[in-house]
């Protein structure tokens, strides 16, 4: 269980409190600027909050020691840059320890034929898979316990609707077995899809929380977001439609 309790942050997060039980998938969403990195980066230890608590099972983050952390948490960064030009197979065994990535994670990530290459060649949709393999290879043993934290800060960017679709199920996958992953999205049908929860902020704030059949209502969209939304319901689905200006005024 994570549990977020008045966390504030430089004014870029305002009291968020909100708890995500383990075993969940959370989509957190929301304006550019909105603080969904920011409080990302406090979640995954990686930023002290000014008040407030992250707590890890009970445990605040900041006081579980950086190697302990890095033996269950994996922090996907947005746009992280890579220095090394080393092949992505020495790149991702340089986090994990030394240890090879597992055949389970090269699939899901479909990185088999990238590893020979070196990682300053790679296309940028390529970097991003071989980067999210190199976040999820750090903790893999956790993983396979289902006792891994996932923060994973836009993991689709970049990615092409295959590519999506499977890393989306992987998720799910690990999910299953007791992993727990939080990540920000900006596409709102893949988070009413995917998600079994969702955040939504708004200048630093949590609007609310909780399951999407709940977060997902039009008036709350619409607070977020500030555009106007239609939401339809099929087979149980949510289906969420931007209400975009017509072609003629576009035009
Ligand atoms: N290092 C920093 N120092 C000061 N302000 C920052 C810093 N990083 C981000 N900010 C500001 O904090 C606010 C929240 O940024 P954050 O990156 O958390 O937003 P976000 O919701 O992830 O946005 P996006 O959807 O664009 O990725 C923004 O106004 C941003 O300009």
């Amino acid at each position: 269980m994570i549990s977020l309790a008045n966390i504030c942050f430089d004014k870029r997060l305002v009291n968020i409190t909100a708890d995500i039980a383990k075993g969940n998938c959370c989509h957190i969403l929301g304006e550019n600027g909105a603080g969904k990195s920011t409080l990302l980066q406090v979640i995954a230890g990686l930023s002290d909050p000014e008040k407030g608590d992250c707590r890890i099972n009970g445990q605040s983050v900041t006081s579980i020691p950086a190697p302990q952390l890095a033996g269950f948490r994996g922090y996907h960064e947005q746009n992280h840059s890579v220095v090394f030009d080393i092949p992505a197979y020495s790149y991702i065994q340089f986090y994990a320890g030394q240890k090879s990535p597992d055949n389970e994670l090269i699939a899901a990530l479909d990185i088999a034929a990238l590893l020979g290459r070196p990682v300053s060649q790679l296309s940028g949709g390529e970097k991003q898979r071989v980067n999210l393999v190199r976040c999820m290879a750090q903790v893999w043993d956790a993983i396979e316990q289902g006792e891994a934290l996932l923060c994973l800060d836009e993991p689709l960017q970049g990615l092409d609707v295959r590519h999506q679709q499977s890393l989306l199920l992987f998720l799910h996958k690990l999910c299953q077995a007791g992993n727990t992953v939080i990540m920000t999205c900006h596409d709102i049908n893949i988070s009413a899809r995917f998600a079994d929860s969702t955040m939504l902020l708004k200048q630093g704030r949590c609007l609310c929380s909780g399951p999407v059949q709940q977060t997902f209502s039009v008036e709350q969209l619409e607070a977020c977001f500030g555009i106007k939304f239609v939401i339809s319901n099929n087979q149980n689905a949510l289906q969420i439609h931007p209400q975009w200006p017509s072609a003629s005024k576009i035009m």
